[in-house]
């Protein structure tokens, strides 16, 4: 199972543990600390309280860890600070190189990092490979931006001139969500690291796992010690950091509240906050599509990480004419999804994260029944033949029929495998249906009909619109939000600027010319 043989071959979080227990389901423990500050790993200094994770396909409890209070939070933010200072000074082809090096090993461990997320968030293996991809990819991405950072040169009259320095911020935070723990903290980190700052990242108490394997990579890498820390613990650790005074920014992704929180704290202390929020995407899709492709767009849309995606478009709006046969063919292919344990290689549906949000997504159904919608498939909990799996938090993904842009199903983020199908007679009336929620990540369109797609995209409110495709996500391109999905991007060129500032010098080739 694992690509590269025997102990030595393990990255360190998981060398104590012996590699063929160590990453099959119902098995996997952890007991080392899962602190990371000064390029290594260890016990938080203090405490504010303790959590557990689970193995979400079996309802284990797979570590139990110390939060880190203010003592912890202030020695990572300081050996950031130290780190900074060495890595500031280096040219961007220098901090590409190392960049390069840490992606090549990510690449080459792959499967042990997919194997990790997949026990400890659920996800079918098959989509934990494609989230280390898009992880080394952006690492790659911004290595090869790195060298090219650069500012202008402006002349002014007289042989005087300016320039311009593209400057880092300094020590960055990120907040991660549990839905994409790896991707995450390599999606901020990258632009983050490129740019010349450094970081303490805090993944979410639900997924502590990953972001330390990220973090040892780094440092296998060549990155300073301390350039790249991972602090554990839940809202309180996550505010001692937003609140620090030697944190220069807070990149954030997870739900509206806690970003509205997290704005005010940035703004006590007027700090850049880049926030990725929860969404309600509408998925339009018109009777000229390609109705194949369209189907299929749809489960994207919907089902990856068991729904658990910020960007889902969760409002299927279907043209009349198609109605029937579109539904059809999303009910009958909803069903054929394999439910199961998530490291098996033809699994394609794991468990949701844990009982609670079972419980919060399985609620939603049943709200949705009662205010009249059609439940098409699923929509209740499963358990799967194998007994080790008899106290995983799996549920059978749904199709709603029937719905109204009245009811909960289609106004609120349900962040599970949940799709609500609305019908719509024309162009101008989905656009406005489509647009009528205050969130605005993301978006699809499917139709043949080029000009009509180019004009429905350039009309809906979202920071991320796809046509005839849903939730794939080049590293090339940005990814954020409209309205109450956040703002700042992640990915792509633009977001140098969101991890950099621009200095400007303004230099004086002759005498001064005083008013005084
Ligand atoms: N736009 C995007 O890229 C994404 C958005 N999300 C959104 O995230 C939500 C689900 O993720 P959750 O982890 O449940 O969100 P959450 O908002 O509960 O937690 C996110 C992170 O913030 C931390 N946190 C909580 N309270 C805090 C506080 N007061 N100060 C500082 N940090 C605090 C948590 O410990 C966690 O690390 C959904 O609404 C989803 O749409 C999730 C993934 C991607
Ligand atoms: C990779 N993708 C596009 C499916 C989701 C990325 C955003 C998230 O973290 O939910």
């Amino acid at each position: 199972m694992l690509p590269r043989a025997g102990r030595a071959a393990l990255p360190p979080l998981l060398r104590s543990l012996r590699p063929a227990a160590a990453m099959s389901t119902g098995s996997f423990l952890v007991s080392q600390p899962l602190n990371y500050r000064g390029g290594a790993r260890l016990q938080p200094a203090d405490a504010s309280g303790s959590e557990t994770a689970f193995e979400p396909a079996t309802g284990r409890v797979i570590a139990t860890f110390t939060c880190s209070g203010e003592k912890e939070v202030h020695l990572a933010v300081q050996d950031a600070k130290a780190a900074f200072k060495i890595w500031s000074q280096k040219s961007g082809l220098e901090r590409g190189r190392i960049l390069l090096e840490a992606a090549r090993i990510i690449r080459e461990r792959k499967e042990e990092i997919a194997t990790l997320e997949t026990i400890n968030n659920g996800k079918s293996i098959l989509e934990a490979r494609l989230d280390i991809d898009t992880s080394w990819q952006c690492l790659e991405y911004y290595a090869g931006l790195a060298g090219s950072l650069a500012g202008e040169h402006i002349q002014l009259p007289g042989g005087s001139f300016g320039y311009t320095r593209r400057e880092p911020l300094g020590v960055c935070v990120g907040i991660g969500a549990w839905n994409y723990p790896f991707q995450i903290a390599s999606w901020k980190s990258a632009p983050a690291l490129a740019c010349g700052n450094a970081m303490v990242f805090k993944p979410s108490p639900f997924t502590p796992l990953s972001a330390l394997l990220l973090a040892e990579i780094y440092t296998e890498a060549g990155a300073p010690p301390g350039l790249f820390n991972v602090v554990q613990g839940g809202a309180a650790t996550g505010q001692l950091l937003c609140e620090h005074r030697d944190v220069a920014k807070v990149s954030f992704t997870g739900s509206v509240p806690t970003g509205t929180k997290i704005m005010e704290m940035s703004a006590k202390g007027i700090k850049p906050v880049t926030l990725e929020l929860g969404g309600k995407s509408p998925l339009i899709i018109f009777e000229d599509c390609h109705l194949e492709n369209a189907v299929k767009g749809a489960l994207m849309a919907n089902f990856l990480t068991q729904g658990e995606v910020c960007c889902n478009g969760t409002r299927v709006f279907v043209q009349k004419k198609i109605l029937d046969k579109f539904t059809k063919q999303v009910v009958e292919q909803t069903q054929r999804i394999k439910i199961g344990d998530p490291l098996l290689e033809d699994t394609r549906m794991g468990p949701l994260i844990n009982r609670p949000h079972l419980e919060r997504v399985l609620g939603f159904v049943k709200v949705a029944k009662e205010q009249g919608a059609k439940v098409l498939c699923g929509g209740d909990p499963y358990v799967p033949e194998d007994p080790k799996l008899k106290n995983g938090f799996f549920m059978r993904p749904c199709v709603l029929g029937d719905c109204r842009d009245d009811m909960t199903c289609v106004k609120e983020e349900i962040f599970g495998p949940v799709m609500s199908i609305l019908s719509f007679d024309t162009e101008a009336e989905v656009l406005e249906r489509a647009n009528n929620t205050s969130f605005g990540l993301a978006a699809g369109v499917f139709t043949r009909d080029l000009q009509r797609a180019h004009r429905v995209v350039a009309e809906l409110q979202a920071g991320v619109c796809y046509i005839n495709n849903y939730n794939v996500s080049p590293v090339e391109l940005p990814f954020g939000g409209y309205k109450k999905s956040g703002f700042g991007r992640e990915n792509g060129r633009v977001t140098i600027e969101y991890y950099s500032q621009l200095k400007t010098v303004c230099v004086e080739m002759g005498d001064v010319e005083s008013a005084f």
